[in-house]
């Protein structure tokens, strides 16, 4: 398994870092057994998972279903996991209590918190804690209302300005990773060299140390628009529905349960059961 010291290391030897969301037992097995170096159970999982419009309805108490369901499929992998919407603001008892208990019940290596700002502080005193923390910049999900929907950032000089700084205060607050969601490749690229820590991208191009997407985009799973900056490797949400169009026809024909699938009681039992012929 991974772990900030290593993650750190193939930033420095070039070696690209695979990361990808996943949300319960079956995505997370199949994740570490394709390779992924880093798994997040993001809150993305609102949208992909629970049908939602936006991710600002997921709490801590899915972060912590979800989290404890991936961390069981993927016992052997970096496992982050997203403090929701919400979580993260208002009183630090608070702050702590929610964090503590994804950390704790996830086994999650690292927690990630989207903002720079006031959450700054957080960082600091979550990592002062003993919570490794991942930093979120550029696009925020959680502050799509704020932000006025889902769009790309930092495409400004003094935006880029702003955002690069706020990277840099992320990685003074002692945050041991930093995802950057849809910016221009150029700023993502500058971000990457001026910082020490693993920089992610989505939507961020391939100067990046590593990248990240989201599971149910990567193999077009569920009925969703998908981002211009999502590649899919196949259409499992297709399969799926072509294998069980199938089991609804041979159900209606009476094609399946075949033999093969039955069970059978003895014949001296039936015999008991019914009376000697
Ligand atoms: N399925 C899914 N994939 C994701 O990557 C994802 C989620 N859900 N939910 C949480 C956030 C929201 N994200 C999104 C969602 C949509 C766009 C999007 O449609 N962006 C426009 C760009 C708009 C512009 O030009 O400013 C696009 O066309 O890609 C971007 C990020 C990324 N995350
Ligand atoms: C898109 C990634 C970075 C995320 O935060 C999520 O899936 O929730
Ligand atoms: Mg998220």
């Amino acid at each position: 398994m991974e772990n900030t010291a290593s993650l750190i290391k193939m930033k420095k030897q070039g070696n690209k870092i695979a990361m990808l969301t996943a949300y319960d037992y079956p995505s997370a097995k199949i994740a570490q057994a394709a390779g992924v170096d880093v798994l997040l159970v993001g809150d993305s999982l609102g949208m992909v998972v629970l049908g939602y419009d936006s991710t600002v309805k997921v709490t801590v108490e899915d972060m912590v279903h979800h989290g404890k369901a991936a961390r069981r499929g993927a016992t052997d992998t970096f496992l982050v996991v997203d403090m929701p919407f919400g979580s993260f603001h208002g009183s630090w008892d608070r702050t702590l209590e929610n964090a503590m208990r994804i950390f704790q019940e996830t086994n999650a290596q690292a927690l990630k918190l989207e903002g720079a700002g006031e959450v700054l502080e957080v960082t600091r005193k979550l990592v002062g804690a003993g919570i490794p923390i991942v930093a979120h910049l550029g696009l925020l999900p959680q502050s799509a209302a704020v932000l006025g929907g889902y769009k790309v950032q930092g495409k400004t000089a003094s935006a880029a300005k702003q955002l690069i700084e706020d990277a840099k205060a992320c990685e003074a607050a002692g945050a041991c990773m930093l995802v950057l969601e849809c910016i221009p490749h150029q700023l993502a690229e500058q971000v990457t060299q001026e910082l020490t820590i693993p920089v992610i991208g989505i939507g961020a191009g391939s100067e990046t140390d590593g990248q990240v997407l989201v599971y149910h985009d990567t193999v077009k799973y569920g009925s969703h628009h998908l981002p211009k900056f999502v590649q899919s490797y196949a259409e499992a949400g297709e399969t799926m529905q072509q294998g069980l169009s199938q089991y609804v026809e041979e159900v209606k024909s009476g094609a399946f349960p075949k033999e093969q699938h039955r069970f059978t009681m003895k014949e001296e039992e039936l015999e008991q059961l019914y009376g000697s012929k």
